[in-house]
């Protein structure tokens, strides 16, 4: 079998093969084109492409088809789907059979060229390495506890999603995972080693968000004393996770939209454009489909964010991993805490698998360490249960905020730190600036009354806080 350098491209529309023919091979890279999937399947038998590019709907042998037959023989070679948006959402649901990439068409020749490339050199840099560990084994690493049915489908599609650079979409309510789900993705992928940076855009003030994410130049506004890299070129290579997207403004929608089809981007107050080679897992407890149909969020961005939907079932729907995340949970903490691991008595461990957890994994999570810090035996019981959780027959997220604050100071101490008021008390002050300026969009004035600070005082700590 001779393993070529070439790319090969099936499409039964002859102008398709023929403009991606001459791109291609303008772009110095070896091109051999077929009309049928059916013809390819045959050249496989003797020859090995470094890539193939296919188009979905084909008379014979579809392109879903053709991956799966490809990926019997070859599980590592990149495959390309191009097809419309539309056609997209549909296929992707049956989809089984392995990792690609996605070219949406109509595409722009350039945007054709560069994915080819990105693929080629993945191509070869897999060749270099050796091959990735079970898939087992990679999921456990990635610390994500679970056994649930719910859960497996979540480690499949993180396992079929490997290898692959494509955008991701994931929902689901607030504290499931999906921050940790969205790392696991990117450690999985040819990005793994690379950067991996996650943003929440909805704790940064709207004014704030176009130069945390685009970066600005100096003096591009006052207080931009000095130029500032935003978060994409931060990620550059790597993976950028924008959780909770479908509060994004409309304009910065658009700035998102066009980095993500151009690559590129100007910082605020920038002339020069500023390429990018960035993956981005966007994610979501809203009703995107909603907020689209609302005319709250772009619809071009949103088919762009959905190419693939993972979406992680709330811990309701999977109370049979509750035992083993709490183990988990309480184990960390007695280490963090550096005291005793505690034990559930059984009845507790049956109580708390019967609560609705609004709050889901974080809410178990701190619960786990209020019941550590709060538990006076080894052993903890009913009684030592937070309040919140016993009072509500619809649990609401607990208030175990003094909890917490209390193990993160006793974990400061116990590490040997000193003047540890130092950074919390702004870290402490920085979190309801946030919270008070997304509660009024953005309107300053207001945000300094709820607070009881003086405008000017908001102003000053702002500019402490993003220089
Ligand atoms: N299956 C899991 N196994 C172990 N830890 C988990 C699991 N799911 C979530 N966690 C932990 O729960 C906490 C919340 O998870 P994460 O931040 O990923 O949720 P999220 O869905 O991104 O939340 P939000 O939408 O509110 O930002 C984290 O500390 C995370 O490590």
């Amino acid at each position: 079998m001779n393993q070529s350098e070439s790319i090969w491209v099936v499409d039964d529309d002859q102008s398709i093969r023929w403009v991606l023919e001459r791109a291609l091979t303008r772009a110095n890279m070896e091109v051999r084109c077929f009309e049928s999937a059916s013809d390819l399947l045959r050249a496989l038998k003797r020859d090995q492409p470094a890539a193939i590019i296919s188009d979905i709907r084909m008379p014979d042998i579809d392109g879903f088809e053709l991956l799966a037959r490809v990926r019997e023989q070859y599980v590592d070679l990149p495959f390309i789907i191009m097809t419309a948006h539309s056609d997209m959402d549909s296929a992707v649901s049956a989809y089984e059979s392995g990792a690609f990439e996605y070219l949406p068409k109509p595409f722009d020749i350039n945007e054709a060229i560069e994915l080819a490339r990105r693929v080629l050199e993945h191509s070869k840099s897999l060749q270099e390495t050796t091959p990735a560990v079970s898939e087992d084994k990679d999921l456990n690493q990635s610390g994500i506890i679970g056994k649930s049915v719910a859960m497996q489908g979540v480690f499949r599609a993180i396992g079929r999603l490997s290898k692959s650079s494509i955008s991701v979409l994931i929902t689901g309510e607030s504290g499931t995972g999906k921050e940790l789900v969205s790392a696991a993705l990117h450690e999985h992928s040819p990005r793994a080693g690379k950067p991996f940076i996650a943003i929440n855009t909805a704790a940064i003030p709207k004014e704030l968000l176009e130069s945390e994410l685009f970066g600005h130049e100096k003096g591009a506004f006052t207080g931009a004393h000095a130029l500032r890299k935003g978060r994409f070129e931060q990620a550059n290579h790597g993976t950028l996770f924008l959780d909770e997207i479908g509060d994004m403004s409309a304009d910065l929608q658009t700035r998102l939209l066009r980095v993500l089809s151009d690559g590129k981007f100007y910082r605020v107050g920038g002339h020069v454009p500023i390429d990018v080679d960035v993956r981005v897992i966007a994610a979501t407890h809203q009703d995107l489909e909603d907020r689209v149909r609302d005319g709250l969020f772009r619809e071009d961005l949103f088919h762009r964010l959905n190419v693939i939907r993972v979406q992680i079932p709330p811990l309701r729907e999977r109370s049979t991993d509750i035992p083993l995340l709490l183990g988990h949970f309480l184990q960390r903490a007695a280490e963090d805490l550096q005291v005793e691991r505690k034990t559930l008595l059984p009845e507790v461990s049956d109580f708390l698998q019967t609560l609705s957890w609004p709050g889901n994994v974080r809410q178990l999570e701190n619960v786990s360490r209020w019941m550590t810090v709060m538990a006076s035996g080894r052993e903890i019981t009913m009684d030592d249960l937070p309040p919140e959780l016993m009072d509500a027959e619809e649990s609401q997220p607990i208030g175990d905020w003094r909890a917490l604050l209390t193990h993160e100071i006793q974990q400061r101490l116990n590490a040997g730190e000193s003047r540890i008021l130092d950074d919390l008390t702004p870290e402490f002050e920085r979190l309801a600036l946030e919270v008070a300026l997304q509660q009024t969009a953005g309107r300053k004035k207001e945000a300094a009354d709820l607070l009881g600070w003086g405008r000017n005082t908001l102003t000053r700590k702002l500019k402490d806080i993003y220089p």
